[in-house]
């Protein structure tokens, strides 16, 4: 398995726009990396690029420190997961598995050794003889990541590999991938626009947006200490909630809340802007007698309506005119119409710079 970098890495398919912008990136051995955005972002032109499918416009991909950017796929050693699975329907999984191996000409005794590696990897036993066809989606796609495995590659890239599958094998095979991934210690590229699927599977996570990357880490780094706007608004189940502020002297002034009001130097800002955007997320914020304490910033809310979402409720609720969300551990006794106290705890504020978007420090620092 080899550990991958990107220097630079551009990508213009017209020769004007750019899709995808100076792209540094490190993927270690063994280390899984998802490239996360949303549609257009660039990720898929990142994985092309990657596997030696589409040439890079500008930049360097290193394999192992050596430049491999104007070899192709086959040189590179990129085996790939679709999302379609990309199999042969009338073969069965072995022959499907095997396939790689028999158009190199991999000797039988081999060839039969590591098909039978994979196959009891993936728990396929049973299923050697069957036509892919009528197999579940879940274990076609294990059949597929049977067959990328087989050949021993340099990298799996796994392209939104569950997008085909129901709630359910989403879960079960998400679980299985990492497994694999972890034990087997693949390095492994997972583009997805499913942030729960690179929160749960990934390593670390790179967040791309309009060809630009946004910002790589952990999940818990992207999720505690978002560096902007972007990441925060995207990463999280329930978005982060903002409230746009203004500098009045010593005080930060909610905009569109009057009178709400906090003293500047009770936040942690490690810069300053004029127009501040203030972010919190919806399970940070404490409703009932407790949001009262002087390290929160209080505010009356009325319930607008509640969603159950299982363990936790989401209540929507309004303050005057600004709507934001609260999320409670259920089941919660409040009810659409209640008014109740809210308070935003300062240690788990987020402030970001409106303009540029870029964080300027959180109080709270979990990673
Ligand atoms: N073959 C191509 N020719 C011209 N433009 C392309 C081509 N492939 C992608 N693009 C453009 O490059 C930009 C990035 O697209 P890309 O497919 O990499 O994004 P993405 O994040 O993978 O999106 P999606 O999730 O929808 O596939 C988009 O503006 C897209 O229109």
């Amino acid at each position: 398995m080899a550990e991958i970098q990107l220097q630079r890495v551009g990508k213009s398919y017209d020769g004007k726009t750019m899709a995808v912008r100076d792209l540094d990136l490190h993927c270690p051995q063994g280390e899984m990396l998802a490239l996360l955005g949303p549609s257009g972002c660039g990720k898929s032109s990142t994985l092309k690029m990657v596997a030696g499918i589409e040439p890079i416009s500008s930049g360097a991909i290193l394999f192992d420190g050596v430049d491999v950017s104007r070899q192709g796929s086959a040189a590179r050693n990129v085996a790939m997961v679709f999302e379609d699975y990309s199999l042969y329907p009338h073969m069965s999984t072995y022959d499907n598995i095997a396939f790689p191996l028999r158009i190199r000409g991999t000797p039988h005794n081999e060839l039969k050794k590591r098909v039978d590696g994979v196959v009891a990897m993936l728990g396929l036993g049973d299923l050697l003889a069957e036509p892919v066809r009528s197999l579940s989606g879940g274990a076609q796609q294990r059949v597929s990541i049977g067959r990328a495995l087989v050949r021993d590659p340099a990298l799996v890239m796994f392209d939104e590999p569950l997008s085909h599958l129901d709630a359910d094998q989403k879960v079960m095979l998400r679980t299985e991938i990492r497994r694999l991934q972890t034990t087997a210690g693949l390095t492994s590229v997972l583009v997805t626009h499913d942030q729960t699927e690179a929160m749960a599977m990934a390593d670390r996570i790179a967040v791309m947006s309009q060809g630009l990357l946004q910002q790589v880490g952990s999940p818990e780094a992207l999720y505690h200490a978002p560096a902007n706007l972007f990441v925060a608004g995207f990463i999280g189940e329930s978005p982060m909630n903002f409230f746009a502020a203004v500098h009045t002297g010593s005080q930060l002034a909610l905009r569109d809340l009057p009178g709400c009001a906090l003293a500047l130097d009770r936040l942690d800002l490690q810069a300053h802007a004029q127009d501040i955007t203030l972010g919190i997320r919806p399970e940070d914020i404490v409703i009932g007698a407790a949001a009262t304490g002087t390290d929160a910033l209080p505010l009356q809310v009325r319930v607008l309506d509640r969603e159950c979402c299982g363990d936790r409720d989401v209540l929507r609720v309004a303050a005057g005119e600004v709507v934001f969300h609260i999320e409670q551990p259920a089941p919660c006794a409040v009810r659409p119409g209640d008014v109740l106290p809210c308070g935003l705890p300062l240690s788990r504020l987020h402030a970001f710079d409106t303009a540029s978007g870029r964080s300027l420090g959180a109080r709270r620092s979990a990673c």
